[in-house]
């Protein structure tokens, strides 16, 4: 499977040529940082390429063998903003999605206990998520894209409100559930970068390679 971008082309008000042709193509297995300054574009990108945002020209296009699938229902988010059911349990809001992409109750409770014990939150099941801090928080949305079956996932600054140590557990498991989709990491931290198996730059409305 490949999420492949044909000169995508895409504009804010005041921004007319943010993204002016962007090529893009990942593949299963893969993992790609995509940084760049502030504002060049990044989460716009992100936001295309989960089909939240239509481009003004261009395409992006899930690929499974010559099929096209609707990029829209085959990803999982892990967004800047923390999206949490704040009086639910950690293990509830874990599963949140699972049962709606058709997994059934016992796969998806014992998957869920191994995403917790791998973002260091093993043994919270029960607490409800407001007694939780903002950085625990996170690695729940985390621990939930892990769980998902969901070829493509797409994360923004995942590792944003994270300490330097939990920062690398927590990339840990992502890039481990990360190992059998087509994962795009956006990100400011260089560590967090270097992780990822591609690191392209986003500058001036294109995406280039970093080579290291
Ligand atoms: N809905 C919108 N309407 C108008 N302009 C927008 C909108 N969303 C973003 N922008 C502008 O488009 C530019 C790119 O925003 P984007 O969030 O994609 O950048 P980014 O590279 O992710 O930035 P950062 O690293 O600061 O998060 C910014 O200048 C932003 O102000």
């Amino acid at each position: 499977m490949r999420l492949v971008t044909d000169a995508l082309t895409f504009a804010h008000p005041g921004h007319p040529t943010l993204l002016d042709g962007v090529h893009l193509d990942v593949r299963v297995g893969e993992s790609v940082a995509v940084v760049g300054p502030s504002g060049s574009g990044k989460t716009t990108l992100l936001a295309l390429l989960g089909g939240l945002l239509r481009p003004q020209s261009g395409r992006v296009v899930l690929d499974r063998g010559g099929e096209e699938l609707p990029v829209a229902e085959h990803v999982s988010w892990v967004l800047q903003t923390v999206n949490v059911l704040a009086d639910r349990s950690v293990i509830d809001n874990v599963l949140v999605g699972a049962f709606a992409d058709g997994l059934d109750r016992g796969t998806a409770a014992a998957r869920a206990r191994t995403a917790l014990a791998a973002v260091g939150l093993g043994g919270t099941d029960e607490r409800p998520v407001r007694t939780l801090s903002g950085g625990e928080a996170q690695r729940i949305v985390i621990a939930r894209a892990a769980v998902s079956d969901r070829p493509v996932l797409l994360a923004d600054e995942p590792t944003g409100q994270l300490d330097q140590d939990t920062s690398a557990h927590v990339m840990d498991a992502l890039l481990t559930s990360a190992a059998d989709k087509i994962t795009v990491v956006v990100t400011h931290d260089t560590a967090v970068a270097a992780r990822c198996s591609r690191v392209l730059v986003l500058g001036a409305g294109h995406l280039a390679t970093r080579t290291r």
